[in-house]
């Protein structure tokens, strides 16, 4: 069950600099009643991964399990969040008595009392940390700014650092915009936590994310990472997401009675594991905030039919009308070809209908497809123009080129880059999305386009294009992607890559190995981010998109 803001970011430590036991210890996982803002699944992932103390003393291997193979790191926001924790702390003490000393006890606060907290980082997951006065122990504080002083109340300690609530800004930092807040459930909803900082500041912020992600997970030489490039802002800042789940809870078994009271039905609440209860939420566009209201209506007069919590969808389906060429303007030069009107779908087989531009997606409204609609123009035209392949003596992409849509989902990419290729030869592990992916193309007069059902890396054993002229996108899910994918994508050597994901921490990972791997076959060319969810840390906040360049592989076995 996700909350309203999926997310997505992560890290790593560059091999050729020396690992301190620190770096090694601090994998461990949350295992409080408390989570990083990303609260989904977090009973899954407690269980699985046992006490945050065990973890804390686990020791080294020797071994880096950040890299393509066993054990490899997942980009989880637990994960991530302690490595920021961990660099605090070295900043504050000595590593070495940081890595054997470390303690619950030490310098922990009494649980549920009051501390005063100076913030001095924003981490990854956007999260404030202060560090205690003797410097020993650091505090994790939601919803706080660099510069804030507050007071937070302790909940739970961990080996070095305490997770707490916020409880009062006593003195707010210059870049708290409180004014900015526009939810009344800010503060309390796990979602939207950056609700009280300019947009200019979240875009910067995200880019950090970005620049710290390349520098510690992908375990490269700083000098074959490029300047990450500007994070690239949402026309909507709010009101953008197309698809909204919010949930409630019910009984294990026997199902709701008549006496039985209206659950709360929303999101996560922030820090704890219960649902709050959410009326409306302005990050949903208009049609899904109504659908939400009318889905809350229709819980509370049928809570009898369920028989357990359940998932409610509201996913935003475009009309598109074309209008008889009577003159009328869209406010530019162009006449106004068409109206949209908009529908609010709640059942996921129900086929939907989404426009990037002029090219109209159909698929299953429980299937995949971004969920921000107004940054998807700016962003498929960068895509596009990264799988360009320059000619020998130019800029042209030349027209015997070839393109594989890895992770194609319902083919956004294929359908609205794919119009300069010769063919397309696209792959998704989902039946249903590889069928919506074929009736797009043809409705969109894409007909040499041929999509595969597989894991990613079947698409290898279907391929003959010529790989000097072909380029790739690569768009997997947040693990990033698996180790015989990238094998194989190495193998078959790509004239151009665009890797786009919304784990900045996973692709780093997949990056760096590709990247050493290549032997300087290939270089980075670009590193840079879209803010596909404005006002959301993590999962999924940014979309990153790079391109890595071909240079010489395979040109003398040819
Ligand atoms: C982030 S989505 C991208 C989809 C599409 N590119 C888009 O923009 O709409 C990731 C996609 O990867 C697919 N997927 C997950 N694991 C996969 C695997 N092992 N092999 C192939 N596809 C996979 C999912 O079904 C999903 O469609």
């Amino acid at each position: 069950m996700r909350p309203i803001a999926a997310a997505c970011l992560r890290q790593f430590h560059a091999r050729l600099l020396p690992r301190s036991p620190i770096n090694t210890i601090l994998r461990l996982r949350f295992s409080s009643d408390l989570a990083p803002s990303d609260m989904s699944g977090i009973k899954r992932r407690n269980e699985a991964n046992g006490s945050g103390e065990k973890r804390w003393k686990k020791k080294r291997t020797g071994k880096s399990d950040k890299k393509v193979g066993t054990g490899r790191f997942e980009g989880s926001p637990e994960d991530i969040l302690l490595d920021d924790i961990k660099s605090l702390l070295r900043i504050s003490q000595p590593e070495e008595s940081v890595a054997e000393s470390a303690t619950i006890e030490e310098s922990a606060p009494e649980t549920f009392t009051e501390v005063e907290v100076t913030i001095s980082t924003l981490t990854s997951t956007g999260d404030g940390l202060g560090t205690s006065d003797d410097g020993k122990r650091i505090y994790v504080v939601p919803f706080t700014v660099p510069g804030d002083k507050v007071t937070a109340r302790a909940i739970k300690n961990f080996p070095g650092y305490t997770t707490t609530d916020l409880v009062e800004v006593k003195q707010p930092s210059q870049d708290r915009k409180d004014d900015l807040v526009f939810c009344k459930y800010f503060g309390r909803c796990s979602g939207c936590q950056f609700q009280m900082l300019s947009y200019d500041y979240q875009l910067g912020h995200k880019r950090r994310v970005i620049e710290k992600a390349m520098k510690n997970y992908s375990n490269l030489d700083p000098s074959l990472i490029p300047t990450v490039g500007e994070v690239m802002s949402s026309p909507l800042s709010q009101g953008y997401r197309t698809k909204l789940t919010p949930h409630f809870d019910g009984p294990r078994k026997g199902g709701f009675k008549p006496s039985d009271p209206i659950p709360e039905i929303g999101f996560q609440a922030r820090g704890r594991r219960f649902v709050l209860d959410i009326e409306d939420c302005p990050i949903g566009t208009q049609v899904v905030r109504d659908g939400m209201k009318s889905q809350r209506d229709f819980v509370k007069h049928n809570l009898h039919t369920f028989k357990r919590g359940a998932t409610l969808l509201l996913r935003e389906s475009t009309r598109r009308t074309p209008l008889e060429n009577d003159g009328s303007s869209n406010g530019n030069s162009e006449p106004q070809a068409y109206t949209d009107s908009k529908v609010c779908v709640t059942d996921s087989k129900t086929s939907i209908t989404e426009y990037i531009d002029n090219f109209k997606f159909t698929f299953p409204a429980g299937s995949f497809f971004q969920n921000n609609n107004s940054i998807l123009s700016k962003f498929t035209a960068f895509v596009s123009e990264q799988l360009d392949i320059p000619s020998e003596d130019g800029q042209e992409h030349p027209q015997d080129s070839y393109m594989i849509d890895a992770y194609c989902g319902s083919g956004p990419f294929s359908i609205c880059c794919g119009h300069k290729f010769k063919a397309i030869l696209g792959v998704d592990i989902a039946s249903q999305s590889i069928e919506s992916a074929r009736r797009n193309a043809a409705d969109n007069g894409i007909h040499n386009a041929r999509f595969i059902t597989g894991n990613a890396e079947a698409i290898f054993a279907d391929v003959d294009f010529p790989p000097d002229r072909t380029s790739i996108v690569i768009d997997p899910p947040r693990k990033g992607c698996d180790e015989l994918f990238l094998q194989q994508l190495l193998k078959l050597g790509p004239k151009r890559i665009v890797y786009i994901s919304c784990n900045v921490h996973t692709m780093s990972r997949d990056i760096g190995w590709f990247i050493d791997s290549s032997a300087g076959s290939y270089v980075i060319e670009k590193v840079g981010g879209f803010d596909f969810f404005p006002q959301v840390s993590l999962h999924p906040d940014v979309i990153t998109a790079l391109s890595a360049i071909y240079e010489y592989l395979y040109t003398n076995a040819k």
